[in-house]
């Protein structure tokens, strides 16, 4: 483990991008890109693939000098849930990258993988970025014809939560059913970009990068609603949407906070945050107690804990289109009165 202080600011936390989407829907094809994208910025990501089988055929599309952690033989948010915490850190120490994504298999409940991620914020400092949905147009529109079964359901699901919407395989569908594809995806997802691509060929890749939001605001302001769909919604630059309305916030305390007005935070989240869950000291506890708290719906539970190693001091919210604005002022607040 780093012997360097682990409560690093914003600017150190490691993005995490969650790639989730159907089977065979392109997820390896994206990812490819992405990772062409992020070494051209000089970064150095590093990957998790997770595959039913026992083998990774995807993996020997992914170069060898990019840090690859494969968890086979199960999907990662079931059987082997709890490793994908301890596969982070490890890679993270091992690899120090400055990006990781994780794609998962096209099976994975993508709030149970969010949940793993969120057990690696306590090793590491990370922060859960983005959440993309690979679409495959056609399979969609196909699986809504033949109506509301488990398929279409966890289609829905992996849609329902995701940052960024990739509609692909444009290619496959015609103009009318290219405009009911992306009907469905909104009814589904109020919130994310979407994204129409063909091989996920994307040229917008401002939400990789946080930073590069307020310059992406600021050229919305400037079209002067120009660009505006008949929805209302900006699509053409929807970072935004991304940036305030997260699925996860992670925050990492400066130092203990005070019990009761911890415990009375949880009580007041927005109903939106349905999963909390971390590490805290608190101020008013004898010194050095550290507790593992879980949050979920409304309900809050604290165990008392000692951990061996360095584990930070952490909150990861998950949720469905919280502000994280509003979410992080409410820590803060608590932050400076404890
Ligand atoms: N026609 C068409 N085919 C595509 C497009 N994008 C990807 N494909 C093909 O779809 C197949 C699946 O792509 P992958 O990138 O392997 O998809 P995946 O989601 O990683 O698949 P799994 O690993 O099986 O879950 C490949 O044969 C791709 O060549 C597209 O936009 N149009």
């Amino acid at each position: 483990m780093n012997e360097h202080n682990q409560f690093a600011g914003e600017t150190q936390r490691i993005p995490v991008y969650l790639l989730s989407g159907f089977l065979g829907s392109g997820k390896t094809t994206f990812l490819t890109s992405m990772l062409a994208r992020l070494k051209n910025e000089g970064k150095r990501p590093a990957v998790i693939m997770n595959e039913l089988g026992d083998i990774n055929l995807d993996g020997e599309l992914v170069s060898r000098d990019v840090p690859m952690a494969e968890m086979l033989g199960g999907c990662i948010c079931c059987s082997i849930r709890g490793d994908l915490g301890v596969e982070i850190a490890s890679l993270v120490q091992q690899h120090h990258p400055d990006a990781i994504i994780i794609e998962s298999t096209g099976a994975a409940h993508p709030m149970e993988t969010l949940d793993g991620v969120t057990d690696a914020s306590m090793y590491a400092s990370l922060e859960l970025r983005s959440v993309i949905t690979v679409v495959d147009g056609p399979e969609l529109l196909e699986r809504r014809k033949l109506g509301k079964g488990r398929t279409y359901k966890l289609m829905a699901e992996q849609i329902r939560c995701a940052t960024l919407l990739l509609l692909n395989k444009t290619d496959k569908l015609a103009p009318d059913q290219l405009v009911e594809a992306q009907q469905l995806l909104r009814e589904l997802n109020a919130h994310a970009a979407i994204v129409p691509a063909v091989r996920c060929g994307i040229d917008d890749w401002g939400w990789l990068d946080e930073a590069a939001a307020p310059e992406l605001k600021e050229r919305d302001a400037e079209a002067g609603g120009g660009h505006s769909e008949p929805d209302g919604h900006h699509e053409h630059h929807g970072h935004h949407h991304s940036h305030s309305h997260v699925m996860a916030y992670t925050h990492y305390f400066d130092g203990p906070v005070q019990s009761e007005a911890f415990e009375a935070l949880l009580k007041r989240l927005p109903d939106a945050v349905y999963r909390a869950k971390g590490v805290v000291s608190f101020s008013d506890m004898s010194s050095g107690s550290r507790y593992l708290f879980q949050y979920a719906y409304k309900e809050s539970d604290f165990i008392r804990i000692d951990p061996q190693g360095h584990v930070n001091d952490v909150a990861v919210f998950i949720g469905e289109h919280f502000s994280k604005d509003e979410l992080r002022k409410m820590i803060e607040e608590l932050q400076v009165k404890s």
